[in-house]
């Protein structure tokens, strides 16, 4: 796909008018950062660095499925180093090696707010190897915006998958997933239409697939155990505007982070603002002399059950009143009055277009985790059914989730006989991978 760079991956617009822009240059980031915190230089100098030992570790494996025991063994063989460093930091967060180096509580609810875009939680909770992940992704091969908007990924992943022969059935509703003698064999649709294969993979959330696509088959002691470590996360309250360009000052980044004035705001509901603006790297998407701006902010389910059509209506707009009062105040005076066009989304419309229990992001740990230790990776319990996507190992994000495909697939390869496999190896493997799940 064609891409244009994205100089900045983030503004932060923080309490105390902490303003710190992600710049793609990591030098030009951390000069902009100890600019800040001039006394706190080594400290994030040895954060981050912590960061880039992890990351390098990552980009020297050839990621494919940690559940596929030739594979792994292959890793740790050719590469004892990065692996053993990996498996090191697997059970741990950034927030605790943060404090190992800083003590500004400023900068560190800074590294918290890094960590929040990453996985909608502290960094005392966000697994170090996720934090690592993004905070050296974005410096290494920066972020890189589609043009023609990000639909276009979609698109070219679907064009890819019909290119290799194969058939995407638009508009299938799946109800649920057929059992026979204990092993999944197929998949009914809304309308009745059912699919029989050797494997099924189900991208819908982990509480989705067992909660509702399963039906009368008892919950694996494996989900049980999901269930006890991981909650789901919030949704989101999500605003799409089309604006008059002069509203934007010169020079405005694509992507904000908007916090104003409390720090212990920062994960509760309403608390922050996630800002994009696309049309700040492709003009094209706008008609002339307009700008999207998509704004989006925590938000759970039940702030908006129970409400008529006419409350539900008047609430999202009270909410989007707000949600614009306090973007004017901060980055865009005269916002109010540059709106050309305004749809607000709830926490029901997630539900609804994405099919995701309580419209929920994903998981989040219940408690402190023990970094990554805990998220169950492809297989199941049940015969046959493989999970795939933010309920699994490594979680939310892209990033993450693309990875979570590429295990899946090599998993399922190896199950159906197109990559090696050892079933003896095999099944001492899931039996260590599930004992360790099991003290996180
Ligand atoms: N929201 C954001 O702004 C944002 C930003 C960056 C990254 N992300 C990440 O993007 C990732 C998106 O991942 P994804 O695309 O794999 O998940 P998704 O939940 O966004 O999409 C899953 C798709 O499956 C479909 N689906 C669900 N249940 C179904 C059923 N029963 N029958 C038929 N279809 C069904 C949904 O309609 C949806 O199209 C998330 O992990 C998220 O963390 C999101
Ligand atoms: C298996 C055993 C016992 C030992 C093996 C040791 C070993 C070899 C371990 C290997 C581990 C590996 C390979 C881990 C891989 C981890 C990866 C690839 C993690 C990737 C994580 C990526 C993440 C978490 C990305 C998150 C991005 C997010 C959520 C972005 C969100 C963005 C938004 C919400 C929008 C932000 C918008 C604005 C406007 C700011």
């Amino acid at each position: 796909m064609q891409v244009v760079p994205d100089p900045t991956t983030v503004h932060f617009h923080l309490p105390n008018n902490l303003s710190v822009r992600v710049h793609k240059e990591y030098d030009k980031f951390i000069e902009e950062l100890t600019s800040y915190f001039p006394h706190e230089k080594e400290g994030i100098l040895k954060f981050y660095g912590e960061c880039w030992k992890i990351f390098n570790a990552l980009n020297s494996l050839e990621l494919k499925s940690l559940e596929e025991p030739l594979y792994l063994f292959g890793q740790f063989f050719r590469r004892p180093l990065e692996c053993l460093t990996l498996a090191y930091y697997l059970p741990q967060n950034a927030g605790a090696i943060a404090r190992k180096y800083i003590q500004d509580p400023q900068l560190l609810s800074f590294i918290d707010a890094e960590c929040f875009i990453v996985s909608t939680v502290n960094a005392l909770q966000t697994p170090m190897i996720n934090a690592a992940m993004v905070l050296c992704d974005r410096h290494f091969g920066g972020i890189n915006y589609p043009l023609g908007g990000v639909g276009g990924i979609a698109k070219s992943l679907a064009k890819g998958l019909v290119d290799q022969g194969s058939e995407i059935v638009y508009k299938a509703n799946v109800t649920s997933i057929i059992i026979e003698q204990g092993k999944a064999v197929g998949v009914r649709l809304s309308n009745g239409r059912e699919f029989f294969a050797k494997t099924i993979i189900s991208n819908a959330t982990r509480w989705d697939t067992f909660g509702k696509l399963l039906k009368g088959v008892p919950l694996p002691k494996e989900e049980e155990n999901f269930q006890k470590v991981y909650v789901k996360a919030p949704s989101f309250l999500s605003i799409h505007m089309g604006v008059k360009a002069e509203v934007l000052p010169p020079d405005t980044d694509c992507h904000h982070f908007v916090l104003e004035s409390n720090w212990s705001k920062l994960e509760e509901p309403y608390g922050s603002i996630f800002l994009s603006i696309p049309t700040v790297l492709d003009s094209s998407l706008a008609p002339e002399g307009r700008h999207i701006l998509h704004i989006f902010t925590t938000s759970s389910m039940e702030d908006w059950e129970g409400l008529s059509r006419v409350e539900y209506e008047a609430k999202k707009q009270l909410v989007a009143d707000e949600i614009t009062s306090r973007l004017e105040n901060k980055l865009f005076p005269g916002l109010r009055s540059s709106i050309d066009f305004m749809e607000v989304g709830t926490p029901k419309t997630h539900r609804r277009y994405l099919a995701r229990d309580e419209g929920t992001y994903g998981p989040m740990p219940r408690r402190i985790p023990k970094g990554l230790l805990g998220m169950p990776f492809n297989t199941t319990g049940i015969d046959g059914l493989y999970c795939v996507g933010d309920s699994c190992f490594p979680g939310q994000g892209v990033i993450a989730v693309a990875f979570s495909g590429v295990m899946c697939a090599h998993r399922v390869a190896a199950d159906i006989g197109l990559e090696k496999k050892s079933p003896v190896l095999d099944s001492m493997l899931l039996r260590l991978l599930g004992w360790l799940r099991t003290m996180a």
